[in-house]
């Protein structure tokens, strides 16, 4: 099995205080991975330590070949193009359509033909159903809609690992299982996926490896069998 995260005895902190210790997990290729846990109980804190937005200070961490302790400021745009990351508020650019938001994204990794950028841009809103709407303004499409297009963008590079911090957690339940269908297809196809949710009907819809939060620390849930 090929590793794409490991963490031994690491600790998260914000600031000076301790939100996470003695973590210890790891995630396979090809996996697709919960992380559930109360409000305030570390899964962003945790998420943004895997995109490089919090260091790691304490115990050892690798994500996509990259040493999370050794991290430095100029690494992480070249550690967040080999992830794709999805958040709560698709975070889309508002001032341009969907097209002109995938085309700035590849354009900033280095993309320069016009046609690999059509394409490319064709291939992941085919993905996630959207082919028909990349003329469209963010404003124009349904939240649902804006998610699936923030997943479109996340596969633009084709990573080892997406990261995704309640995607769902903006959407109504009905839309909410569009947006859940839409990660199980590409994790299906072969991506990797870590999904912080308090999304418990989610979880029963679509079982798979969960690791909780709680009380400081992380530990995979064991599921029984129905
Ligand atoms: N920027 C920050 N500075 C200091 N403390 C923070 C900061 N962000 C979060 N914390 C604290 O870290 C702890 C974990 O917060 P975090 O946001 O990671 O939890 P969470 O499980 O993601 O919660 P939620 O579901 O509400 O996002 C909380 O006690 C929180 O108050």
């Amino acid at each position: 099995m090929q590793q794409v995260l490991y963490l031994k005895d690491a600790s998260i902190f914000q600031g000076d205080s301790l939100v996470l210790s003695d973590i210890n997990i790891e995630i396979n290729k090809g996996e697709f991975v919960y992380l559930i846990g109360k409000t305030g109980t570390g899964k962003s804190s945790f998420m943004k330590t895997l995109y490089g937005d919090l260091p790691l200070t304490k115990g050892e961490g690798e994500i996509v070949d990259f040493n999370l302790k050794a991290l430095k400021e100029k690494d992480i745009p070249f550690l967040r193009r080999k992830l794709g990351i999805v958040f709560q508020d698709f975070k889309l650019l508002t001032d341009r359509t969907i097209n002109d938001n995938l085309a700035f994204v590849l354009k900033a990794t280095g993309w320069k033909d016009k046609n690999d950028i059509k394409a490319r841009i064709d291939e992941v809103l085919d993905k996630v159903g959207m082919k028909t709407k990349g003329f469209k303004f963010p404003h124009e499409l349904s939240g649902g809609e804006q998610q699936r297009i923030a997943i479109a963008r996340a596969l633009l590079n084709n990573p080892e690992l997406i990261l995704a911090d309640e995607p769902t957690g903006n959407l109504d339940p009905q839309t909410s299982v569009e947006v859940m269908e839409v990660l199980q297809d590409i994790n299906k196809n072969g991506n990797t996926i870590l999904m912080a949710t308090h999304d418990y009907a989610l979880l029963l819809k679509y079982p798979s490896k969960t690791l909780k939060c709680d009380d400081n620390q992380i530990y995979e849930v064991v599921q029984r069998k129905q």
